[in-house]
């Protein structure tokens, strides 16, 4: 297997274990100081505003995938060709696995300079606060760690997993190959500025019911460090997207839908045309437990990025230096959210 693109990036940028292990969701009946977050903040999004829907059988699709990554960095796909029943089996092997007992999940801790396993979001360490998380991740083959969870019956949650990873793959070649389309960048324009193969992860989110969800904060606002991110999120809405002029506008779930949205590399390769998002995701009011599965479609660690030749050659200015990807995961992990700001040109 290629390596996975951030694993090596991890392992240089460890996380001290307070940073690691969840809360024991299931013994607390009040939401402790230590995950109390600001009152100030505005959880809700009550306007009408939301991110387009796109019918990947429609002819104009990859007119409407560009204008949505300008505009909005994100947007929902139907008739993706992803098996609902895929889609079903993904959710419910995400259930069983958070279901388990917490002693049980502890045996599957990532280590603090892992990148693979059970345990709190990597962007914990960024906010004075904890979220109201925990996360599982996968990248390539979830053996190890599930072997840790199942002894002895571990095969169904592999299969699963190992399924849906190909799938998710071909699915966000096809989408990245559709929205670079849109400026009519071809795979193998992209080849040949940035290489191949692809590196992934796959992250299982889970947000247990929440006594008092106005004050606690499921997964605080970042953007993905990939090309893009697809999720499959279960029929809860809590996944927000932050729009310029409209503030914080909500990803309603629809059946079988997959979101879709620009990471940071797609950003920089697309000279900026394209938006990473920023998005959060908020506590479920009726007390319901949400889950969600993001695959992270990214590059090798090795790889380099920079603004597409073709789009520079037809005039443009690069805005972003060129930067490999385990420089950029570096420059991210120590300033987050400002990370692209530290490359601009
Ligand atoms: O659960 C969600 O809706 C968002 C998850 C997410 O943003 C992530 O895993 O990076
Ligand atoms: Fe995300």
């Amino acid at each position: 297997m290629a390596t996975s693109t951030l694993s090596q990036v991890y392992r240089e940028n460890p996380i001290h274990l307070h940073h690691i292990i969840p809360l024991d969701f299931n013994s607390v009946r009040t939401v402790p100081d230590s995950h109390v977050w600001p009152k100030s903040d505005d959880f809700s999004s009550d306007h009408r505003l939301t991110i387009p829907t796109i019918d990947l059988k429609d002819t104009d699709a990859a007119k409407l995938v560009g204008q949505a990554c300008e505009t909005w960095g994100a947007f929902q796909v139907i008739n993706h060709g992803i098996p609902l029943n895929l889609l079903e089996e993904i959710e419910s092997e995400t259930r069983r696995l958070f279901s388990l007992p917490v002693e049980t999940k502890m045996k599957a801790l990532r280590e603090p300079e892992g990148a693979t396993g059970y345990g709190l979001p990597r962007i914990s360490k960024f906010f004075p606060k904890y979220m109201w998380h925990e996360g599982f991740t996968i990248m390539d083959s979830p053996a190890d760690h599930a072997r840790m969870l199942w002894p002895n019956d571990n095969a169904r949650f592999c299969d699963v997993m190992e399924r849906y990873q190909k799938k998710m793959e071909a699915e966000a070649e096809k989408l990245t190959n559709l929205i670079l389309g849109s400026l009519e960048i071809t795979g193998e324009d992209l080849n040949r500025d940035v290489g191949s193969p692809f590196g992934a992860a796959l992250q299982l989110n889970s947000y247990p019911p929440c006594p008092n969800p106005n004050r606690a904060m499921g997964l605080a606002p970042h953007t993905d460090t990939s090309l893009l991110t697809i999720l499959h999120q279960s029929a809860l809405s809590g996944l927000q997207i932050f729009k310029q002029g409209a503030g914080w506008v909500s990803v309603r779930p629809i059946a079988g839908a997959l979101v879709v949205n620009v990471g940071d590399l797609l950003h920089i390769l697309s000279n900026a045309r394209f938006k990473s998002a920023l998005h959060r995701a908020v506590l479920n009011q009726e007390g319901y437990h949400r889950l969600s599965e993001a695959y992270f479609y990214g590059l090798p660690s090795d790889c380099r990025v920079s603004p597409l030749l073709k789009l520079l050659n037809s005039g443009e200015k690069p805005r972003y230096r060129s930067v490999t990807v385990k420089e950029y995961v570096g420059i991210k992990s120590t300033n987050f959210v400002e990370a692209l700001s530290f490359i601009r040109i």
